[in-house]
């Protein structure tokens, strides 16, 4: 529970418990930032709901409306494309008015304030509204050891004490950064989006060893060794990503020699081309 912050914000609950609720879940606990006893989840895969009860000790609500009802912050997990049936299922309940002061954070790539708050303001009036706050994330699955990254957004609801409730919850499981709205789907090309790119290269760096002569498990752990000490030298040197490459690269040696083939064929641009499409998908899936 947010003791340190506010009594305000005593239970957690999760609509949609997959990959990235699971990933909050985590932190949350291992950070000690609400207990098991105060994060609750629905999820329309029942066997997702068991695993997590018995994995994490949370508790299982039967619907959306029970989780908002009940629930002081409502993080929104699911896939973009079943946002407005969870905000409806939401809304669609008659009690819904009475139910105030909640914090909503959604964690949706490419679902905007504009259509939440479209759904959720609908059916209050002007006073309600202004006690439905609405926080945009996007995480990263890195929070499932706690080294995640987050972009945050905040609507014109939001309070000082909502946004620092929110940071909390994505400080406990890394790194947050407050950033325009319209800026969300960048970040979720970088940093959302980027694991997948880091886990891209390791696949071809194993595959690269073990065509060049070595046994799988040691191209994985020369490939994944490699990618953890050249992270912690990029954290602990104050030079740019560039200058520790020109470090690397010999004159005549042979990283040039492999560089020289990224270069023949534009991997950097192939890469930059790839963030773009990222966060065009993100547009998209806005609509
Ligand atoms: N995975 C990642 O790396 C990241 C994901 N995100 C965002 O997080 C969100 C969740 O992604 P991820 O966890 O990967 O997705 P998952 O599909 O793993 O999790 C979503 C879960 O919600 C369930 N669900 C669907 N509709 C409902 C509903 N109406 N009520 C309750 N549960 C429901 C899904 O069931 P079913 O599978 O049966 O549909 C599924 O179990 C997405 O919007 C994504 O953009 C953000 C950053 C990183
Ligand atoms: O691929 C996706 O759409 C989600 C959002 C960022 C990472 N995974």
């Amino acid at each position: 529970m947010l003791e340190t912050i506010t009594g305000r914000y005593k239970n957690i609950g999760f609509a949609g418990a997959g990959n990235m609720g699971e990933a909050i879940i985590g932190a949350l606990i291992n950070s000690c930032i609400f207990s098991p006893l105060n994060i609750f989840i629905n999820d329309i895969n029942k066997e997702r709901l068991d695993f997590m009860n018995k994995t994490y000790g949370v508790s299982i609500l039967a619907d959306n409306f029970k989780l908002f009802s009940q629930c002081d912050i409502i993080i929104l997990a699911v896939k973009p494309q079943q946002m407005t049936q969870l905000l409806t299922e939401i809304t669609g309940n008659p009690d819904y008015g009475i139910y105030n002061r909640k914090l909503v954070i959604s964690i949706a790539a490419g679902i905007t304030i504009k259509k939440i708050e479209d759904i959720l303001y609908k059916p209050l009036d002007d006073k309600s509204r202004k006690k439905l706050p609405i926080i945009r994330v996007m995480p990263n699955t890195p929070a499932l050891v706690l080294a995640g990254i987050s972009g945050m957004s905040l609507n014109n609801n939001t309070s000082y004490e909502d946004a620092d409730a929110g940071k909390t919850i994505l400080n406990s499981m890394g790194k947050v950064i407050e950033v325009k709205e319209e800026l969300l789907n960048a970040v979720t090309a970088v940093s959302g989006s980027g694991p997948a790119y880091v886990f891209y290269l390791v696949e071809a760096m194993i595959k690269g060893g073990i065509e060049a002569g070595l046994e799988p498990g040691h191209a994985a752990e020369f490939s994944i060794a490699t990618l953890d000490g050249a992270v912690k030298l990029m954290m602990a040197k104050n030079e740019s990503p560039e200058e520790l490459r020109r470090k690397v690269t010999s004159p005549g040696g042979t990283t040039e020699a492999a560089i020289r083939v990224l270069d023949n064929n534009d991997v950097k641009h192939h890469i930059i081309e790839a963030i773009a499409a990222a966060a065009k998908r993100g547009e998209e899936l806005s609509s």
